[in-house]
């Protein structure tokens, strides 16, 4: 399957003289991965970012996003993307909610109809109906969060990204966006590149994990694969998720167990090599 989005061994110059290098292995986004990316603070993880949006230009290495260079034909992609970036404050510029969303199909020269369908298609599928007629800058941070999120797929784009899109969420928010990202990537075949700090939610979020560190990709992999490379990940200020970093001592005392990518994953491996005969006999007791 050829790649949606590669990158390879880009420098760039910030006119501050800033450099930021992503040398090592190559990025590569496959149709319909879900591909999380981890650093740690300034590792170049916006930086690479804006590089696929065509905001900045490299000096050196190559981005391409389905075959043509973004900082000189963005026009060509820019229906395939949607962003949605770290401080939405900045990107949600209507003044209520709904002619946020409508922005762009409006913008696009849709017919008032047209527009209408693809803004309550979106706030149903993100289940915002209810925040149409809201002002915008009165919203809470985990509904702007969402809002963002329908603006940047209410033209249903192949690819979304996400720049750290559970800053400041508190846990139940945090739940529903892993649940509505997931869900946008199963049931529409979106590809998904996020940024996260919010390490213990990465095992449900991706299907490829990166790891950027010291001016390189130090390593890409599965969840498990890359959870289980402790050096790599101290190296890069990294803890595993705790749930993975516990499977994975327990495989190191021989029990024959995957590292879980959920909690209920991990819940079901436990019970079976507590022995389920027992268990369901305590259960049925009491
Ligand atoms: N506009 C800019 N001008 C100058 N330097 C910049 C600019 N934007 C980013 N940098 C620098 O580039 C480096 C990489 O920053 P970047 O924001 O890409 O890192 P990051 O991995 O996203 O970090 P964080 O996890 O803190 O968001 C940092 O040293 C940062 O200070």
């Amino acid at each position: 399957m050829e790649p949606l989005i590669k990158v390879q061994c880009l420098k760039h110059i910030y006119p501050d003289k800033t450099e930021v290098k992503l040398c090592g292995l190559d990025f590569v986004v496959k149709p319909g991965e879900r591909v999380v990316v981890l650093g740690p603070n300034g590792a170049g993880k916006t930086t690479l970012l804006s590089h696929i949006l065509g905001l900045l230009s490299a000096v050196e290495g190559t981005v391409e996003v389905m075959g043509f260079r973004p900082d000189k034909h963005f026009n060509r992609i820019r229906k395939n993307i949607g962003v949605v970036f770290q401080n939405v404050d900045e990107q949600i510029i209507g003044p209520r909610v709904y002619d946020d969303i409508a922005f762009t199909p409006r913008n696009e020269g849709l017919s008032k109809d047209e527009v209408h369908k693809k803004v309550m298609l979106v706030a149903r599928t993100l289940k915002i109906e209810h925040l149409l007629d809201k002002i915008p800058h009165y919203l809470s941070g985990g509904q702007k969060k969402k809002v963002a999120l329908a603006g940047a797929m209410v033209m249903m784009p192949k690819i979304l990204i996400m720049d750290e899109p559970f800053d400041s969420l508190d846990p139940k928010a945090k739940g529903e966006m892993v649940a509505i990202i997931n869900d946008l990537n199963k049931a529409h075949g979106v590809t998904l590149i996020i940024t996260t700090h919010d390490i213990n939610i990465v095992p449900s979020l991706a299907d490829t994990i990166y790891i950027f560190n010291e001016g390189s990709i130090v390593t890409k992999g599965t969840p498990s694969e890359v959870f289980q490379q402790t050096e790599i990940l101290k190296k890069a200020n990294l803890e595993p998720p705790i749930l993975s970093e516990l499977f994975d001592r327990l495989r190191k005392r021989g029990y024959d167990i995957e590292i879980p990518n959920s909690l209920e994953d991990a819940e079901e491996q436990l019970l079976t090599i507590l022995n389920p005969k027992e268990i369901s006999n305590e259960g049925a007791k009491n």
